[in-house]
């Protein structure tokens, strides 16, 4: 089953008014390869203004609350998120589970919420390097994916994204064949869940994933795109690996 490779940018807290002219770089970029998906998870104080400037890409957020409304001082809903013109929105990813304590249970019920308001949904997994080098890191990451899996999970709204703690941000990423394992377990893993549907998840790989590197990762059978942090802050960093993707040089 051919997966379109999607690939995302995740700007994490940086980025300002003024960088806003990177997100119509980076837009006009994704124009330029549409052929693969490419999106831009901002920070929510840009979504809005970033939707006018997208070109190509799509505007995300990096989180969500479950509940619609009500007393939650700091948080966003769905709908104002996408009332603000976000499309899609990452749950789960590793800061948020260690910073802000969020569960598996959180992370399912954020995704289901965030369906409900029809965004799609990168919902991150991924071991710490202790897990990884006691040699457990595809049993610990798959049971955190179906322990983190909403009901309903499906190709058509929901991606999975395999990030190792230890390689965000460190500039370490696992060898080839450590990447290849991981998303094959985590496939399998899918299909105990939801079946047949597995095969069209698309799984990205994050940590590290830089220009240099993105060409090999995507090419892993099992690896249908990026979750990037550092190197999606500029066009200039970002556009190589929205190439690679396309399977060109830029
Ligand atoms: O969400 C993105 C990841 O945490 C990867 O970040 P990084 O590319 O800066 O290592």
């Amino acid at each position: 089953m051919s997966r379109r490779k999607l690939v995302v940018g995740n700007w994490k807290m940086n980025g300002m008014q003024a960088a806003l002219d990177e997100v119509a770089a980076i837009g006009a970029r994704a124009a330029q390869h549409p052929a693969v998906e490419v999106g831009l998870c901002l920070p929510a104080t840009l979504i809005a203004a970033a939707n006018a400037r997208k070109g190509g890409a799509f505007i995300g957020a990096q989180d969500c609350h479950m509940q619609a409304s009500g007393a939650h001082t700091g948080c966003l809903s769905v709908a104002m998120l996408a009332e603000a013109g976000a499309s899609w929105t990452i749950v789960g990813h590793s800061e948020r589970r260690q910073d802000q304590g969020e569960t598996d249970a959180d992370v399912a019920a954020k995704a289901l919420a965030a369906k409900a308001a029809g965004l799609g949904v990168i919902l991150c997994v991924g071991e710490s390097l202790d897990v990884r080098d006691a040699g457990n890191a595809e049993a610990v990451v798959s049971a955190q994916l179906l322990a983190s899996l909403p009901d309903g999970a499906a190709a058509d709204w929901l991606a999975i994204a395999y990030e190792p703690i230890w390689a965000i941000g460190t500039g370490r990423i696992p060898t080839m064949e450590a990447v290849a394992t991981m998303h094959a377990a985590l496939r399998a893993a899918l299909a105990s869940r939801i079946g047949e549907d597995a095969k069209g998840m698309r799984i990205l790989y994050g940590g590290s994933m830089n220009g240099d590197n993105a060409a090999e990762l995507m090419a892993i059978t099992d690896v249908d795109g990026g979750l990037v942090g550092g190197a999606s802050l500029t066009a200039e960093k970002f556009a190589p690996i929205i190439a690679a993707a396309n399977g060109v040089v830029d």
